[in-house]
């Protein structure tokens, strides 16, 4: 298949390894012309997915050439630069499937990557690719399983088998929606989660946080139109397990230099990498308004990135609140299981 991967960070070059050593034909731009040069002299991205050999892999940081000729496109960007790429290969698009990697809501409109994509390019199929994948292991064919979603069935079965690979497992999703939420709110969840364990708190704390976000998450995902078991599969609960506990995720580790004591915008500039939960978190915020869903962790960890209130009254804050039963009537009622 010819592809294009749009976005040359840690994850989109992970992909496009993964793509090249298939057998595919990967056309990868990016933006900076020294990860170009990294890649097309050295074999490798030193900046994005350090001490990985990309093999022969070339890349090009003209778009419009590397979009030519493909059949499918592959989004490598953040979120929030979604909009500003598909616009600018309008144009030279045909009949691609476009795969999104991206993980967020965009916070100037609260919407999802595909509807996004279904705005700029509304004739295009759309498929989200989520789940428990950090780069650094995806580059390293450690085995990893992921989840693709699409309103067009035959689509996300197209795009299983051409990415799947002996150390990566594709499974498909009908419910798009579940899909994109829960790989857009584990990023908040994640960043509390890094807040806690800055703070020098401990495992139950984390649990009580991994447990209670999911809970979250289901709720927004059900007043959005998701199945709310969506956020048992890989894409909720599995995506929340690995960002909340490993090194590797940038949210978590954002989180912990918050919880030490950086602002997020000291935190942002030391890892040097998108921490797309903070944008998230703002749009996740705006949402349970608009749809009156109670997401406490969420609203709490708004306060500390927006209203600079401290991570360690927050989490005071939180286990002050009214005392509850564990589950809102009203969710239990309607969870489609
Ligand atoms: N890193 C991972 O392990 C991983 C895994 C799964 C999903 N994701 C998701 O993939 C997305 C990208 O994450 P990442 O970790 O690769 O980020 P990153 O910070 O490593 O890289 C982002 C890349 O996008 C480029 N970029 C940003 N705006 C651009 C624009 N307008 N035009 C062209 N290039 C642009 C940057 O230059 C950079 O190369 C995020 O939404 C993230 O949540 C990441
Ligand atoms: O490094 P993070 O926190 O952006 O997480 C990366 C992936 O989403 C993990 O699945």
């Amino acid at each position: 298949m010819n592809i294009a991967i749009l976005g040359g960070g840690s994850w989109g070059t992970a992909v496009a390894r993964l793509l090249h050593n298939k057998g595919h034909n990967v056309k990868f731009y990016i933006r900076d012309k020294n990860v170009v040069e990294d890649i097309n002299t050295r074999g490798v991205n030193s900046k994005f997915l350090p001490n990985i050999d990309l093999g022969n892999l070339k890349a090009t940081s003209n778009i419009h050439d590397a979009v030519k000729d493909t059949e499918t496109i592959v989004l490598g960007v953040p979120t929030n630069s979604v909009r500003s790429v598909l616009n600018s290969i309008k144009d030279d698009i045909e009949d691609q499937i476009i795969v999104n990697l991206a993980k967020g809501i965009e916070v100037d409109t609260l919407e999802r990557v595909s509807q996004i994509s279904k705005e700029i390019l509304p004739k295009n199929a759309f498929i989200s690719l989520s789940g428990p994948s950090h780069a650094e292991e995806v580059g390293k064919d450690i085995p990893t399983l992921v989840v693709v979603s699409s309103e067009d069935i035959q689509a996300s079965k197209k795009i299983q088998h051409a990415f799947s690979t002996e150390n990566f497992r594709v499974y498909t999703n009908n419910d798009l929606i579940g899909v994109e939420i829960g790989g857009a709110l584990k990023n908040i969840i994640a960043l509390a989660a890094g807040m806690s364990d800055g703070l020098g708190y401990g495992d139950n704390t984390k649990a009580a946080l991994m447990t209670r976000g999911i809970y979250e998450m289901s709720k927004l995902g059900k007043a959005l139109g998701a199945d709310p078991y969506t956020f048992n599969g890989l894409s909720g609960i599995g995506d929340l397990i690995v960002t909340c506990t490993s090194m590797h995720s940038r949210n978590r580790r954002a989180g912990i230099l918050m919880g030490e004591g950086l602002s997020s915008e000291e935190a942002a500039e030391k890892i040097g990498q998108v921490v797309e939960g903070v944008k998230t978190t703002k749009s996740a915020y705006e949402l349970s308004k608009i749809h009156n869903v109670s997401m406490p962790i969420t609203h709490k960890l708004y306060d500390v990135l927006y209203n600079d209130v401290n991570p360690k009254e927050a989490v005071s804050s939180l286990m002050k609140r009214e005392y509850k039963e564990e589950m809102e009537e009203i969710f239990l009622d309607n969870i489609n299981l």
